[in-house]
């Protein structure tokens, strides 16, 4: 088990991350979520010994990885697939991964099979595609068959086949009951290999829970309704019937009602109350994608404005703040993300209600939220918004002490070397 308590590294002036706790249990696949720059490898570097916290602690089957005994056969792991030497073969780079950690030379061929490179082992690696790459990464983590294994984006660079090997991979590994840490971006991907999940923003700990109820506490099953296409009146006319009974309505694209609030067998009555013939009536659950999407609107550091002309990014109602993410809890009753408009705010929130997606104020309202965007142009005192965002970066509760300053390069390497931050 890998075990962070209060796991905190500042680099001067900038946290990286923030008083982490957080538990990665054998006999599971961990996914490791959090947007661009929110501290998922550092994390991993600290859980690694590459990096020193600067205050907290992190083991694995109870020591610093520094202190593991016979570490390489406990724990491997892929940070950096492009960490090795260009110019050795790759058969011969793991050779001198096994030889320093006293593992048998006929291991290395094994795990040059069970990665598929077995036909090109005796190539310079310097001539890999990225997929090779992130092969012989995977080849040099398993080297120690340990016990605990960390991979970050490992799909990345993978076609499809290599997608669903890595799926497979991870999950036969944890299977076995090895404790299996992995980050990724590909929503789909984690949806369908992790078991539990650990997301940050900004450097703090966001959400641990499993995959299943991650998705449940961010969204909320919605049902799809249309009415005839070539009877546009009755659409509107159901619209107002399910409003008025208490649902909420979004228009969809193709011209169907995306309805919240209303179980699907009050939509039909209704319906049937108001004379209104349906073409469908459909349960739907939100996407891990579109879950996730929700909980880390609010921490996200690096957007493109084309995604906000796009849709791609949720409209927001003129000076509201995107919704806040509460440290370690899910959001309850929020739902999925409509499709993105056709121009216009179809669902701008009338002030004093909850909001265009149904969130019922502010999550966490009240407390201080580090994840909050600052949106300079929103005015902060409207009614019926969100209160005001603090600063955008998660402010530190007490000044660094100086003799916790980030350490310098460590002597360990794990199954993969990177080259530590620290030392750049
Ligand atoms: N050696 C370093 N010196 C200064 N800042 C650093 C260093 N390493 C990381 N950071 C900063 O710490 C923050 C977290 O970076 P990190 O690489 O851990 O994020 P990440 O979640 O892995 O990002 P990504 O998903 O883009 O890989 C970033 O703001 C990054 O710029």
């Amino acid at each position: 088990m890998i075990e962070a308590v209060g796991l905190t590294k500042r680099y001067g002036d900038k946290t990286a991350v923030y008083n982490l706790s957080f538990q990665v249990r054998p006999g599971a696949v961990t996914g490791f979520l959090g947007p661009n720059g929110s501290g998922k490898s550092t994390t991993m570097r600290m859980i690694l010994g590459l990096d020193n916290p600067t205050s907290g602690h992190v083991t694995i089957g109870g020591y610093p990885y520094r202190r593991l005994p016979n570490a390489p056969r406990q724990v491997g792991a892929l940070l950096d697939a492009k960490a090795v030497h260009g110019g050795r073969a790759a058969r011969n780079h793991l050779l001198s991964l096994a030889q320093l950690s006293g593992i048998p030379a006929r291991r290395v061929d094994e795990v040059l099979g069970v990665v598929g490179l077995q036909d090109v082992a005796r190539r310079r690696s310097k001539g890999f595609s990225l997929g090779m790459g992130q092969r012989l990464g995977i080849a040099a983590a398993l080297l120690g068959d340990p016990q605990v294994l960390l991979f970050d984006e490992p799909v990345n660079g993978l076609d499809p086949e290599g997608i669903l090997w890595v799926r497979n991979l991870m999950k036969s590994l944890a299977a076995e009951g090895r404790t299996v840490f992995v980050s990724s971006h590909l929503m789909s991907e984690m949806a369908l290999t992790a078991d539990h999940l650990i997301v940050i923003g900004r450097g703090q700990l966001l959400s641990d829970m499993s995959v299943k109820d991650f998705i449940a506490a961010n969204s909320a099953g919605f049902a799809r309704v249309r009415t005839p296409d070539t009877e546009p009146q009755l659409r509107e006319k159901l619209a107002g019937a399910l409003t008025e009974a208490g649902g909420h309505v979004l228009p969809e694209q193709d011209g169907g009602l995306r309805v919240t609030g209303l179980a699907l067998p009050r939509i039909s009555d209704i319906a049937h109350d108001t004379d209104v013939r349906l073409w469908e009536l459909s349960p739907h659950q939100a996407s891990l994608e579109e879950a996730y999407m929700r909980m880390t609107q609010g921490a996200v550091d690096y957007r493109s404005t084309v995604d906000q002309k796009e849709g791609l990014q949720q409209p927001l109602p003129p000076g509201a703040q995107p919704p806040m993410p509460v440290p370690g809890q899910g959001q309850p009753g929020w739902y999925a993300p409509p499709p993105p408009p056709q121009g216009g705010q179809p669902y701008a929130a009338q002030p004093g209600q909850p909001g265009p997606y149904g969130a019922p104020g502010a999550p966490g309202a009240g407390t201080p939220n580090p994840y909050a965007q600052a949106a300079p142009q929103a005015p902060q005192t409207a009614p019926g918004q969100a209160p005001a965002a603090p600063p955008a970066q998660p402010a530190p509760p007490a000044a660094q002490n100086p003799a916790q300053a980030p350490a310098s390069a460590p002597a360990a390497t794990p199954a993969a070397p990177t080259q530590p931050e620290d030392a750049r």
